[in-house]
């Protein structure tokens, strides 16, 4: 296992620097997701007393009783909305389950817009009243963030700058509560925090989380421990992504080790940033002339990618 530090980028070149620090983070960024698929970002504009404060309220919420927690899971949802137990979420291709529980939520949308009834409504554990407006806050300093890094993605890629952040209006991005308990609470022998897996969505914003234990492949097959600085956020690239550009970004695999019975428990902030579902995810001209002309992946619509790939991980 290496610890070479991953490429590192300042958020505040693009979205205040001149036009010179404008495209070195151009460069930077979509070469690091062209070359690794994850670069740690400087400046996210996450407010970290904000970050403390979900995780405090993390904390209080999966310390309940697990019969109180299993009132926020229905199985109608399928993991969508609420609480999802221990035991439920498996990487694509494995059965044993990942050693996680954990909370979506979603976007929230006027009763009159017409995608109020396209997803589940958000739902929110009575028992602490704090835990919606902060991950609510959360929610939207992740999107704006998410923007600027999708305008920049787009500018790497050879596309209008807007491109990208037109794709995930009104998409189903899910903000993800995960807690990670203290392994003498489980017992599955084999299993891992979260098995190596792929992000199915376009990026992933990744809060600094509680504990160490993230590991991202190499192209080498060695996997890279990630420890982040204080107020820096990950980024990667999910399989959309990957898939719409034609294969040019790499959609990495990477897993959270549990090293022994003596982990403390790990609390992570993933932002799934996901496309509107009508739309196509057809590799982008502009990609596939950068990745030698051929198509790679044929055309396919976010809801179906979606649908299947969900069924693949127990969530569907
Ligand atoms: O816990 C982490 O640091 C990463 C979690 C993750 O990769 C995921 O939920 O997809
Ligand atoms: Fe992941």
């Amino acid at each position: 296992m290496s610890q070479s530090p991953l490429p590192l980028v300042d958020l505040g070149h693009f979205t205040s620097g001149n036009p010179v620090q404008i495209a070195g983070f151009v460069g930077h960024f979509g070469r690091a997701l062209e070359n690794i698929g994850f670069v740690a970002i400087e400046n996210p504009g996450i407010d970290p007393q904000l970050l403390q404060q979900v995780y405090g309220v993390a904390q209080e919420f999966f310390a309940l009783p697990t019969a109180t927690k299993q009132q926020y899971q229905d199985p109608e949802l399928q993991g969508q909305r609420g609480f999802t137990g221990l035991g439920q979420e498996h990487a694509k291709n494995r059965s044993i389950p990942d050693l996680k529980e954990f909370w979506h939520m979603g976007p929230e949308f006027a009763p009159d817009h017409p995608l109020a009834t396209a997803y589940p409504a958000n739902v929110w554990p009575k028992e602490i009243p704090q835990f919606q407006p902060l991950l609510t806050q959360l929610h939207q300093q992740l999107e704006i963030c998410s923007h600027a890094l999708l305008q920049a993605c787009s500018l790497y890629i050879g596309t209008s700058r807007h491109l990208l952040c037109h794709m995930t209006e009104d998409g189903n991005t899910v903000l993800r509560v995960l807690h990670y308990p203290q392994m003498a609470e489980v017992t599955h022998p084999g299993a891992l925090r979260a098995a190596p897996h792929e992000d199915i969505n376009l990026i992933t914003l990744l809060c600094d989380a509680t504990q160490p234990g993230l590991e991202v492949q190499q192209r080498d097959g060695s996997w890279l421990a990630v420890q982040l600085e204080p107020g820096q956020l990950l980024c990667n690239v999910g399989d959309m992504l990957q898939w719409f550009t034609n294969g040019l970004l790499r959609s990495t695999t990477h897993q959270v080790v549990n090293t022994g019975m003596e982990d403390s428990p790990r609390f992570a902030l993933p932002y799934f940033v996901h496309p509107r579902p009508g739309m196509d995810l057809a590799p982008l001209a502009s990609c596939v002339a950068k990745t030698g002309g051929q198509v790679r992946f044929p055309p396919i619509t976010a809801r179906s990618y979606l649908k299947e790939r969900l069924n693949q991980i127990g969530l569907g």
